[in-house]
Protein backbone atom coordinates (compact mmCIF):
# COMPACT_ATOMS: atom_id res chain seq x y z
CA UNK A 1 0.00 0.00 0.00
CA UNK A 2 1.74 3.17 -1.02
CA UNK A 3 2.05 5.93 1.62
CA UNK A 4 0.68 8.87 0.79
CA UNK A 5 3.77 11.75 -0.04
CA UNK A 6 4.10 15.11 -1.33
CA UNK A 7 5.18 16.50 -5.05
CA UNK A 8 7.58 19.02 -4.67
CA UNK A 9 4.84 21.57 -5.32
CA UNK A 10 3.37 20.60 -1.42
CA UNK A 11 0.94 19.11 -3.74
CA UNK A 12 -0.41 15.65 -1.44
CA UNK A 13 -0.82 12.49 -4.23
CA UNK A 14 -2.91 10.30 -2.65
CA UNK A 15 -1.46 6.79 -2.74
CA UNK A 16 -2.89 3.91 -2.86
CA UNK A 17 -4.08 4.07 0.71
CA UNK A 18 -7.23 4.98 2.53
CA UNK A 19 -8.93 8.02 3.86
CA UNK A 20 -7.40 10.48 5.71
CA UNK A 21 -8.78 9.37 9.25
CA UNK A 22 -10.57 12.00 10.91
CA UNK A 23 -8.71 11.62 14.33
CA UNK A 24 -10.06 13.95 16.80
CA UNK A 25 -7.64 16.79 17.64
CA UNK A 26 -6.84 15.39 20.89
CA UNK A 27 -3.15 14.12 22.59
CA UNK A 28 -4.52 10.50 23.34
CA UNK A 29 -4.30 9.69 19.56
CA UNK A 30 -1.65 6.85 18.66
CA UNK A 31 0.76 8.86 16.23
CA UNK A 32 4.03 9.14 15.87
CA UNK A 33 6.00 11.23 13.85
CA UNK A 34 9.49 9.66 12.32
CA UNK A 35 12.74 11.54 10.79
CA UNK A 36 14.07 8.75 7.81
CA UNK A 37 17.66 9.21 7.39
CA UNK A 38 19.17 8.00 10.46
CA UNK A 39 16.26 6.85 12.44
CA UNK A 40 14.88 4.23 9.36
CA UNK A 41 17.52 3.80 7.32
CA UNK A 42 21.26 4.72 6.93
CA UNK A 43 22.29 8.10 6.64
CA UNK A 44 25.39 9.61 4.91
CA UNK A 45 26.72 12.95 4.80
CA UNK A 46 27.24 12.56 1.07
CA UNK A 47 22.79 11.86 1.33
CA UNK A 48 21.16 8.90 0.30
CA UNK A 49 20.92 9.39 -2.81
CA UNK A 50 19.71 6.58 -5.17
CA UNK A 51 17.33 3.17 -4.19
CA UNK A 52 20.43 1.29 -3.48
CA UNK A 53 22.12 3.71 -1.08
CA UNK A 54 18.65 3.62 0.93
CA UNK A 55 19.28 0.70 3.56
CA UNK A 56 17.06 -0.13 6.46
CA UNK A 57 18.70 0.18 9.95
CA UNK A 58 18.61 -3.08 11.19
CA UNK A 59 15.08 -3.42 13.60
CA UNK A 60 13.47 0.02 11.70
CA UNK A 61 11.08 -1.92 9.52
CA UNK A 62 10.00 -4.65 12.10
CA UNK A 63 10.14 -1.71 14.68
CA UNK A 64 7.43 -0.21 12.67
CA UNK A 65 5.38 -2.60 11.78
CA UNK A 66 5.16 -3.53 15.48
CA UNK A 67 4.03 -0.34 16.18
CA UNK A 68 1.26 -0.25 13.57
CA UNK A 69 0.08 -3.42 14.17
CA UNK A 70 -0.66 -1.99 17.44
CA UNK A 71 -2.62 0.46 16.28
CA UNK A 72 -0.45 3.14 15.73
CA UNK A 73 -0.60 5.41 12.69
CA UNK A 74 2.80 6.21 11.06
CA UNK A 75 4.25 9.42 9.29
CA UNK A 76 7.34 10.48 8.77
CA UNK A 77 8.79 13.96 8.46
CA UNK A 78 11.78 14.10 6.68
CA UNK A 79 14.25 16.78 4.71
CA UNK A 80 15.42 15.99 1.52
CA UNK A 81 17.08 19.59 0.32
CA UNK A 82 19.06 16.53 -1.98
CA UNK A 83 16.22 17.46 -4.23
CA UNK A 84 17.01 20.92 -4.87
CA UNK A 85 20.44 20.15 -4.77
CA UNK A 86 20.32 18.19 -7.89
CA UNK A 87 21.42 15.02 -6.24
CA UNK A 88 18.52 12.63 -7.20
CA UNK A 89 15.32 13.12 -8.36
CA UNK A 90 11.66 13.18 -7.38
CA UNK A 91 11.07 10.05 -9.03
CA UNK A 92 14.09 8.21 -6.81
CA UNK A 93 12.98 9.75 -3.45
CA UNK A 94 9.65 8.23 -4.33
CA UNK A 95 10.93 4.79 -5.18
CA UNK A 96 12.93 5.08 -2.13
CA UNK A 97 9.35 5.69 0.03
CA UNK A 98 7.41 3.05 -2.15
CA UNK A 99 10.16 0.90 -1.26
CA UNK A 100 10.02 1.30 2.80
CA UNK A 101 6.42 0.80 2.71
CA UNK A 102 6.57 -2.18 0.96
CA UNK A 103 9.29 -3.37 3.49
CA UNK A 104 6.83 -2.24 6.27
CA UNK A 105 3.45 -4.15 4.66
CA UNK A 106 5.35 -7.09 4.10
CA UNK A 107 5.64 -7.58 8.15
CA UNK A 108 1.85 -6.35 8.46
CA UNK A 109 2.66 -2.58 8.83
CA UNK A 110 1.59 0.97 6.80
CA UNK A 111 3.16 3.99 7.15
CA UNK A 112 0.47 5.85 6.04
CA UNK A 113 2.27 9.21 5.64
CA UNK A 114 5.61 10.63 4.15
CA UNK A 115 6.27 14.42 3.64
CA UNK A 116 9.22 15.71 2.97
CA UNK A 117 10.73 19.58 2.69
CA UNK A 118 12.16 19.09 -1.20
CA UNK A 119 14.10 23.03 -0.41
CA UNK A 120 17.28 23.94 0.16
CA UNK A 121 18.62 25.96 3.29
CA UNK A 122 18.56 29.02 1.09
CA UNK A 123 14.90 28.45 0.21
CA UNK A 124 13.23 30.23 2.92
CA UNK A 125 10.56 27.72 2.97
CA UNK A 126 8.61 26.91 5.91
CA UNK A 127 8.73 22.90 5.65
CA UNK A 128 12.60 22.62 6.07
CA UNK A 129 13.40 21.35 9.76
CA UNK A 130 13.72 23.01 11.94
CA UNK A 131 10.97 24.65 11.38
CA UNK A 132 7.38 22.91 11.89
CA UNK A 133 5.89 22.76 8.43
CA UNK A 134 6.16 19.19 7.93
CA UNK A 135 4.45 18.70 10.97
CA UNK A 136 1.52 21.04 10.62
CA UNK A 137 1.15 19.30 7.64
CA UNK A 138 1.20 15.83 9.44
CA UNK A 139 -1.39 17.47 12.27
CA UNK A 140 -3.75 18.43 8.97
CA UNK A 141 -3.89 15.34 7.33
CA UNK A 142 -4.99 13.52 10.22
CA UNK A 143 -7.61 16.10 11.21
CA UNK A 144 -5.47 17.11 14.72
CA UNK A 145 -5.80 20.34 16.05
CA UNK A 146 -2.72 19.72 18.24
CA UNK A 147 0.20 17.64 18.24
CA UNK A 148 0.70 17.73 21.82
CA UNK A 149 2.53 14.58 23.52
CA UNK A 150 2.37 13.16 19.91
CA UNK A 151 5.78 11.43 19.88
CA UNK A 152 8.61 12.18 17.42
CA UNK A 153 12.05 10.36 16.90
CA UNK A 154 14.82 11.81 15.27
CA UNK A 155 18.66 11.81 14.88
CA UNK A 156 19.15 15.43 14.63
CA UNK A 157 18.23 18.43 16.64
CA UNK A 158 16.63 20.11 13.77
CA UNK A 159 14.44 17.39 13.87
CA UNK A 160 13.48 17.38 18.16
CA UNK A 161 13.50 21.41 17.08
CA UNK A 162 10.72 21.26 14.80
CA UNK A 163 8.59 18.61 16.87
CA UNK A 164 8.74 20.46 20.26
CA UNK A 165 7.68 23.53 18.73
CA UNK A 166 4.51 22.22 17.51
CA UNK A 167 4.15 20.11 21.15
CA UNK A 168 5.54 16.95 20.24
CA UNK A 169 7.50 14.58 23.20
CA UNK A 170 10.87 14.38 21.33
CA UNK A 171 13.12 10.99 21.48
CA UNK A 172 16.38 11.22 20.41
CA UNK A 173 17.94 7.46 18.86
CA UNK A 174 22.14 7.39 18.22
CA UNK A 175 21.67 5.66 14.86
CA UNK A 176 22.58 8.36 11.98
CA UNK A 177 23.96 11.59 13.61
CA UNK A 178 22.42 10.95 16.87
CA UNK A 179 25.58 10.11 18.72
CA UNK A 180 26.88 13.35 17.65
CA UNK A 181 23.28 14.88 18.51
CA UNK A 182 23.26 13.80 22.18
CA UNK A 183 26.20 15.69 22.89
CA UNK A 184 24.64 19.19 21.86
CA UNK A 185 21.94 20.97 24.15
CA UNK A 186 18.70 18.71 24.18
CA UNK A 187 15.10 20.40 23.99
CA UNK A 188 14.06 19.69 27.75
CA UNK A 189 12.42 16.08 28.31
CA UNK A 190 14.12 14.48 25.44
CA UNK A 191 14.41 11.17 25.81
CA UNK A 192 17.52 8.83 23.95
CA UNK A 193 17.29 5.37 22.83
CA UNK A 194 20.15 3.40 21.36
CA UNK A 195 17.85 3.26 18.21
CA UNK A 196 13.94 3.00 16.70
CA UNK A 197 13.20 -0.18 18.11
CA UNK A 198 14.20 0.79 21.47
CA UNK A 199 11.55 3.22 21.39
CA UNK A 200 9.18 0.91 19.88
CA UNK A 201 9.84 -1.53 22.71
CA UNK A 202 9.22 1.16 25.21
CA UNK A 203 6.02 2.53 23.56
CA UNK A 204 4.36 -0.60 23.65
CA UNK A 205 5.96 -1.81 26.91
CA UNK A 206 2.23 -2.23 28.68
O1 LIG B 1 17.25 13.12 8.44
P1 LIG B 1 16.27 13.51 7.34
O2 LIG B 1 15.57 14.82 7.62
O3 LIG B 1 15.29 12.39 7.02
O4 LIG B 1 17.16 13.69 5.98
C1 LIG B 1 18.45 14.28 6.05
C2 LIG B 1 18.99 14.28 4.63
O5 LIG B 1 18.13 15.02 3.79
C3 LIG B 1 20.34 14.92 4.51
O6 LIG B 1 20.30 16.17 5.17
C4 LIG B 1 21.52 16.91 4.95
O7 LIG B 1 21.40 18.14 5.63
P2 LIG B 1 21.14 19.51 4.78
O8 LIG B 1 19.74 19.38 4.17
O9 LIG B 1 22.21 19.61 3.72
O10 LIG B 1 21.21 20.62 5.83
C5 LIG B 1 22.73 16.14 5.53
O11 LIG B 1 22.57 16.04 6.94
C6 LIG B 1 22.78 14.73 4.94
O12 LIG B 1 23.78 13.97 5.59
C7 LIG B 1 21.45 14.04 5.09
O13 LIG B 1 21.47 12.80 4.38
MG1 LIG C 1 17.89 12.31 10.12
ZN1 LIG D 1 10.69 23.11 2.51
Amino acid sequence: MKPLTNQPNGRLVRGLSGLALGLSGNTDVKLIILDRDGVINEDSDAYIKSLDEWIPLPGSIEAMARLSKAGWRIAVATNQSGLARGYFTQEILEAMHARLAELVAEQGGQVELIRYCPHGPDDGCDCRKPRPGLYRQIADYFGLDSLSGVPTVGDSLRDLEAGVAVGCKPYLVRTGKGNKTANQALPTGTLIFDNLAAVVDSLLEP
